[in-house]
Parts: C-alpha cells; sequence; structure tokens
C-alpha cells in the first residue's frame, strides 16, 4: 500500500509532478475517430474548436491490421495540428492484455506527450491497471522531458470493473475520469444484448392487472421499458464524485436512431454525468447540447441563489420550497454554466440573455 504522502511525488525520477486537482476543462462530448482511416482523419483539423474533446482511438472498431497504421496516423494528425484552447486531444490505446498497448503508449508519450491530454484505457480491472499505467507514464513522460502530466481515464467495461469502481477512481492523482462501455459490459456481465448500448424494449415492467377483466384487458395493460444502464452510472458517478474526478457516459450504436440518443446522453447527464462520446458527427450537437445546462434552468437556478439570500434557510418560490440542499444543487448548474460559457460564446449568449438584467431588453 502506497502511503498518502507518497501519494503526490512523481513516481519516476525526472516526471512531473502529480496534479492534485483534476482540471475541470469542458468534456461534453468526446469525439472518436479512427486515425488509421484517411477519410475520417482527413475531417478532424475541421472539428478543432466545433467538440470539446478529439479522441483518436487505437482500440476496439480498429482493424487488427491497421493498428500499426492507427497509431502512426494519430502521431502526424497531433504533429500537424493546433488544438486550440477549447478542444483536447485524447487517446483511447489497446487494452492492457493486447500485443499493442505497450508500444502505443512508448509512442505516443515520446513522439507527441507535450500534445496529448489524456489517455483512455480499456477495460480496466482494479486499481492493479491504473497503478502499471501510472509508472509507465512517468518512465515515459521522464524520458521524454515533458513538463505536464498526462491524466487517464478509465472505461468501466468489465465486471470486475464495476466491482472495483471505487479503487479504480482513487488509484492515482493521474486519474481523469471514467465511462461506462455498455458493449463490453453486457458480453462480460453475459448480458443478453446484441446493442452498443442504449434500452431494450423486453427489459420492462408491466401494469398491475386491474381485478376482474377478461384476458384482452390484461394482455392490453401498459408496460414501461427500463434503463438498464441505471444501476452502472449511478455506481460509477458516486465513485468518480467521491474522488473529484469526473464520470462519462460511453457509445451509443444506433446512428440512425438520434431521439433514443438524446433520451440516453440526457439520463446520464440528470445522474451526474459531465459528458458522452461521440461516434458519429450526427451525434456532436446532440451531446452539446444535452451536457450544456439549458438557458432555463440556469435561469431557475438564478432566481433561487437570488431568493435564497445568504443561503440560509428555506423560501417559497412558484410555490416550492426552497432551502440550503436546493441552492446547492442550483448553484451546481451555475458552476457548470460558467465554465462552459467562457469558452462557448453561443452558450454565453443564450445564458447571457436570461438573467434579470437583460429582462426588458429590447422591449
Ligand atoms: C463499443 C465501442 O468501442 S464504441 C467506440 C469505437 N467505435 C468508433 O469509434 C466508431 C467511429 N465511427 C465510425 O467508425 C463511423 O462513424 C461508422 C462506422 C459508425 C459509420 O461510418 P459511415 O458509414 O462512413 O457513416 P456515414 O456514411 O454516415 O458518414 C458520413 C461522413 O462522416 C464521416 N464520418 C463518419 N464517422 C466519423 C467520425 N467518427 N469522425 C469524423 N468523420 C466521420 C464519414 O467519413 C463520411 O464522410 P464523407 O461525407 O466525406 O464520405
Ligand atoms: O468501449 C465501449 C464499450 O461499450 O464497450
Ligand atoms: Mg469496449
Amino acid at each position: 500500500m502506497r502511503s498518502p504522502k507518497d501519494f503526490f511525488a512523481p513516481l519516476a525520477v525526472g516526471a512531473p509532478a502529480p496534479l492534485t486537482q483534476v482540471p475541470s476543462r469542458p468534456s461534453r462530448v468526446i469525439h472518436f475517430f479512427d486515425p488509421s482511416n484517411e477519410k475520417m482523419a482527413a475531417k478532424v483539423p475541421a472539428m478543432v474548436g466545433t467538440v470539446d474533446v478529439l479522441l483518436g482511438n487505437l482500440e476496439d472498431a480498429v482493424k487488427a491490421d491497421r493498428k500499426e497504421a492507427a497509431r502512426a496516423g494519430l502521431v502526424a494528425i497531433a504533429k500537424a495540428t493546433d488544438f486550440g484552447e477549447s478542444t483536447q486531444l485524447w487517446t483511447r490505446i489497446n487494452s492492457l492484455d493486447s500485443p499493442w498497448a505497450l508500444d502505443d503508449l512508448t509512442t505516443l508519450v515520446t513522439e507527441i506527450g507535450d500534445t496529448l491530454d489524456v489517455v483512455m484505457v480499456p477495460k480496466v480491472q482494479g486499481p492493479e491497471d491504473i497503478h502499471y499505467v501510472d509508472r509507465l507514464l512517468a518512465q515515459l513522460e521522464a524520458k521524454a522531458g515533458l513538463t505536464r502530466p498526462i491524466l487517464v481515464h478509465a472505461i468501466l467495461e468489465t465486471a470486475r470493473g464495476v466491482a472495483n469502481v471505487e479503487e479504480i477512481a482513487g488509484a492515482s492523482p493521474r486519474m481523469q475520469g471514467m465511462s461506462l462501455g455498455p458493449a463490453d459490459l453486457a458480453a462480460d456481465r453475459r448480458m443478453k444484448t446484441t446493442r452498443v448500448g442504449g434500452g431494450h424494449p423486453g427489459y420492462l415492467v408491466r401494469q398491475d392487472p386491474p381485478t376482474g377483466v377478461d384476458d384482452a384487458v390484461h394482455a392490453s395493460r401498459a408496460t414501461y421499458q427500463q434503463d438498464l444502464w441505471h444501476y452502472t452510472i449511478a455506481r460509477m458517478v458516486d465513485a468518480c464524485a467521491m474522488h473529484g474526478i469526473f464520470p462519462y457516459y460511453g457509445p451509443f450504436g444506433d446512428i440512425a436512431d438520434v431521439v433514443a440518443c438524446e433520451d440516453q446522453f440526457r439520463n446520464a447527464f440528470l445522474l451526474g454525468c459531465v459528458g458522452t462520446w461521440s461516434l458519429h458527427p450526427v451525434q456532436v450537437e446532440i451531446a452539446k447540447r444535452v451536457f450544456s445546462p439549458s438557458p432555463e434552468d440556469v435561469a431557475h437556478a438564478r432566481r433561487v441563489v437570488e431568493a435564497m439570500g445568504d443561503g440560509t434557510g428555506a423560501v417559497m418560490l412558484d410555490g416550492k420550497m426552497e432551502d440550503d440542499a436546493s441552492l446547492k444543487q442550483c448553484q451546481v448548474m451555475l458552476e457548470l454554466a460558467e465554465r462552459l460559457a467562457a469558452t462557448d460564446p453561443v452558450l454565453a449568449q443564450a445564458y447571457a440573455a436570461q438573467s434579470p438584467s437583460s429582462e426588458g431588453e429590447g422591449s
């Protein structure tokens, strides 16, 4: 066991000092691209500034005989692209039990470590996986002379990973956050689904039978589809909040079903996630919209803050009781809105249009 005193000491001589707090840069949309796919890769420079994170994916969805090409493609893109202030560059390396993970980390950190913000590690089983990556990153950072530590993001996509979620979240000061990986998790749990995220029409509850009705009425009782991912997302959110890191929904594979995609993203947002993955350009705007507080919610939060004065006691607003606890929820909403508005002028304008000082303007 490491002593808490050692936690913030570099794990290799010459490696940058670990961060004591995770930088809270906007990460509503983590956009996946395959750097070995020339058509997709060509679109990356134009996406800078339109997404919070561009993620060069090296793992699943990249064919085995394209792994080296994907790695080399990511290096080339990182060297040729200016990501500016509002877009981060992340990567998803191959899993630690694959023959590619070691070369992924060695090449990326030494070649483009100064551009890379976060390394996403798939199929994390427990804190030992994070400890391995932590030490290796420190050695490579020292070798490359980096001055800023690269952060680590775990994908929660194995049953053992879910069982160890708190230990994973607290395994290293490098931990930036965690994403749900519903596709691999479903397979690992031996769930009987065949999808990448989202709900399932068979997972439902049915209205109780009314007494004294015939079989036809019995059969026509209302059913309500349930959320397969509620339990895991809620556990992940608690583990992340406890350790001061960020939780995310992961992939939604039904690209054509933009309505269900928005519902899945919104469930995650309401439960506490700060962002999600986008797999296709059509999902980018959905993610940005859902993971930004609505101007109406921001306006309501401002009213509660104003009505609560010094923040203690209870008041009535629109027939509802507000107190210290609802005030704190409103403060979470406002803090997020302010952070996003600082880098998103469209949002800043939408929030300003709802502020009390703008009421009556133009009338
Ligand atoms: C379970 C998991 O691990 S999920 C994470 C791993 N999976 C991924 O990363 C998948 C990433 N996305 C993709 O591979 C693709 O979007 C697919 C396979 C889902 C669909 O691809 P296509 O059939 O080409 O989609 P479509 O024809 O609608 O593409 C329209 C355009 O958008 C481009 N495009 C598609 N996806 C992306 C993307 N992620 N980033 C940038 N551009 C993209 C296409 O190249 C195409 O360009 P064009 O108009 O110049 O021809
Ligand atoms: O990697 C993501 C998943 O759902 O599996
Ligand atoms: Mg996966």
